[in-house]
């Protein structure tokens, strides 16, 4: 039975649940100014304009109609971090089936003042059962118009080639081909190399990074080192990362062995910007490169593909010239970008089944040496599933690896190989019981000592004291301890699924600081302490900090902050707070910054696995909540699972969560597939 739900409840309803923490400002603002434009628009319309835009703030380029009406709560994620709506609130979907169901609902997005259905000026778009505000469907649009130009020119691009001279350098590059199966490196760089557009994805230690230079060094080979080419990345942290190990991976490619090797390797670029410098990001939204000034590029290569958002995807397409090439790698598994779009896993839908075309089968034989198997093959692909290679083997994690095992289970949503995952701790794994909730001492124990590792807080924190410098230190002195605190302390991270609650990243930091300050490791009251860990969670340019860097509090001689070069002594050495952070040149150089300069700042004793994204620590322990939630999902876990190198460890209060989550797909709204699917 359907009751009356006008204008002045949806946005009642609105105003509750933004009072709760549910929806942003934004959100009901949005339905606020759609009534105003249109007074008499329809009550579900606004209600689904403030989901599209809720959606839209959680990293959903649009609503998904079929997905909202299917299982709105783990859709829209509402209620948030907890089962249980409090009463009175109704959830969104009791409030649609007390609408009048899904035909009452279609029936109120029949608007064509608000809801356009293509180009247009209205503030929403409907394409097919998907509901966008109009910025993100213009921005999906043109990712798919530039991604399907350049898959419909797939055979000009191969005709460039020749493939017998592909195969002489893969062949240098490379070795001679043999082994098991296919070399997917190798398929990735005969791919790339006759396409304008090309994903390679694959898990941690697939080899995306070696792969994509060995890619640069036939593309080099290929054109007489003429290409301009530019690495970047689409955070700053990601960019900083690859940077830092750009270099030292060009080096183990053993080029010089090669005939022309050094020059080539000359040609290899090491620098790696974000996607926002290689733009040009101005003061203002617009970038200094876009179609009409394209950059100077022939070849681009996009890493940690995963995080980019649709907006800079878009940007980063439309400002890419004709004739460039455009390579994106990242892991498909991964969570996505916390803005809006999960660009790469879309393009990447279909990599596990490869759906090669005979032809396209053929051709990478013969420049790659490689047969593709057959199951891989399969003539009704998709145009863009020939430009898309998954890397298969990790390098890092062998069959042996735990890691690696679980990580692979988790992904397939192996729910048996994970319950068959036993408490204890057995080579690169530890999985703990919290038998006593959130206060179970256990989970302190694992965190500050490490457990059966020995990697936890307490090593840097003892290192912050053990190394300190002498009274008559030098402020190189001072650098490399701090050097060393900050890389003890990267050595293992506490991951945490949520934010609030016992388990949640804010609370967990409160009891990890007071039980590290009944240890005696880190002293005094206040916000900031000798040994407070802090992440930044806002770029400052002005700072020359990002997004992500993690620095740590450490107390200082006057004398090396103000003027290091001055020396001094008694009053000049009084010891001041200054937060220490490693250079993002990949230098190695110390930064202090005085706390008081840190405006977006959190203690990091404790991190979402979604900040946690593109670092990777030696242990990482993974905190689970004690219920399922709807964030708790297979990504988030692969994600977590995947920042460890060496151990990881979980630590759960109610084994069923764990399984609850290896279940739960993030649903992700995006129509990209759809639009090329209908373009191609
Ligand atoms: N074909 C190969 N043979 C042997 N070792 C390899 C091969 N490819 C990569 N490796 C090694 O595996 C490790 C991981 O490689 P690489 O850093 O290229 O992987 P990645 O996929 O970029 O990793 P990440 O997870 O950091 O993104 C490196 O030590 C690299 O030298």
């Amino acid at each position: 039975m359907s009751v009356r739900v006008d204008q002045e409840a949806i946005l009642r309803w609105l105003r509750e649940a933004e009072a709760l923490g549910w929806l942003r400002p934004l959100d009901g603002a949005l339905a606020e100014f759609l009534r105003e434009q249109v007074p008499d628009a329809p009550p579900l319309l606004l209600l689904a304009a403030a989901l599209t835009s809720h959606q839209a703030g959680r990293g959903h380029v649009c609503l998904d109609l079929d997905q909202l009406w299917e299982r709105a709560e783990p859709v829209l994620s509402l209620p948030p971090e907890t089962v249980d709506a409090p009463e009175p609130v109704k959830s969104p979907a009791a409030l649609l089936d007390a609408a009048g169901g899904r035909d009452a609902f279609e029936r109120q997005l029949e608007c064509p003042e608000l809801v356009g259905r293509g180009p247009g000026s209205t503030p929403l778009v409907r394409d097919g059962p998907r509901l966008y505000l109009r910025r993100y469907w213009a921005c999906e649009r043109t990712i798919a118009r530039v991604v399907q130009q350049r898959v419909d020119a797939a055979a000009q691009w191969r005709a460039q080639l020749d493939p017998a001279t592909v195969r002489r350098w893969l062949d240098g590059l490379f070795g001679a081909p043999g082994g098991d199966g296919p070399d997917w490196q190798r398929v990735a760089c005969a791919v790339a190399a006759g396409s304008g557009f090309s994903v390679i994805t694959g898990g941690p230690g697939t080899g995306k990074t070696t792969t994509v230079l060995r890619l640069l060094a036939l593309l080099q080979g290929l054109h007489g080192g003429a290409l301009r080419i530019r690495l970047t990345a689409p955070t700053g942290k990601a960019a900083a990362r690859l940077n830092a190990s750009i270099a030292g991976a060009v080096d183990r490619l053993g080029l010089e062995e090669l005939d022309g090797g050094a020059e080539l390797r000359a040609r290899i670029p090491t620098e790696v910007v974000t996607v926002h410098r290689l733009l040009g990001a101005g003061g203002g939204r617009r970038f200094r490169h876009h179609a009409g000034e394209p950059l100077a590029a022939d070849v681009v290569v996009v890493d940690e593909a995963s995080m980019i958002d649709v907006e800079l995807m878009a940007a980063l397409l439309e400002a890419l010239p004709d004739g460039g090439r455009l390579v994106l790698l990242g892991d498909k598994d991964q969570l996505a970008s916390v803005e809006a779009g999960a660009i790469l896993g879309e393009l990447c839908a279909r990599a596990d089944q490869g759906g090669y075309w005979p032809d396209t089968a053929e051709w990478l034989e013969a420049v790659s040496g490689q047969c593709i198997p057959s199951a891989l093959i399969d003539p009704t692909g998709g145009g863009l599933d020939q430009h898309v290679v998954m890397l298969r083997h990790s390098h890092r994690f062998g069959a042996d690896s735990g890691i690696g095992r679980l990580a692979r289970a988790v992904n397939a949503g192996d729910q048996a190989a994970v319950e068959a995952w036993g408490y204890g701790h057995e080579g690169d794994l530890a999985r703990v019981q919290l038998a006593d909730g959130e206060q179970d001492p256990t989970l302190i124990h694992w965190a500050v000592d490490g457990g059966q590792t020995g990697l936890g807080y307490a090593a840097y924190l003892s290192d912050i004291q053990e190394l300190r410098p002498g009274p008559d230190a030098s402020a190189g002195e001072y650098a490399g301890w701090a050097s060393q605190v900050l890389e003890t302390h990267g050595a293992f991270q506490l991951l945490a699924a949520l934010r609030r609650g016992p388990y949640g990243v804010e609370a967990l930091n409160e009891r990890l600081a007071a039980a590290l300050r009944q240890r005696g490791l880190i002293r005094g009251e206040g916000a900031w302490y000798e040994g407070r860990p802090v992440i930044v969670t806002r770029n400052d340019y002005g700072l020359g900090l990002i997004n992500g860097d993690i620095g740590i509090a450490l107390r200082v001689p006057r004398f090396l902050v103000q003027s290091p070069e001055a020396g001094g002594a008694g009053e000049e050495r009084q010891k001041v707070l200054r937060v220490a952070f490693r250079a993002a040149d990949g230098s190695g150089r110390i930064r202090w910054v005085p706390p008081h300069r840190l405006e977006s700042v959190e203690t990091a004793f404790a991190l979402t696995v979604h900040k946690a994204q593109g670092s990777e620590f030696r242990h990482a322990a993974l905190l689970l909540p004690d219920r399922p939630s709807p964030v708790l999902t297979r990504e988030l876990l692969y994600t977590g699972i995947t920042r460890a190198s060496q151990w990881f460890t979980l630590l759960e209060p109610q084994p069923a969560v764990l399984k609850a989550a290896v279940r739960q797909r993030t649903v992700r709204g995006g129509g990209l597939r759809a639009m090329l699917e209908a373009a191609g």
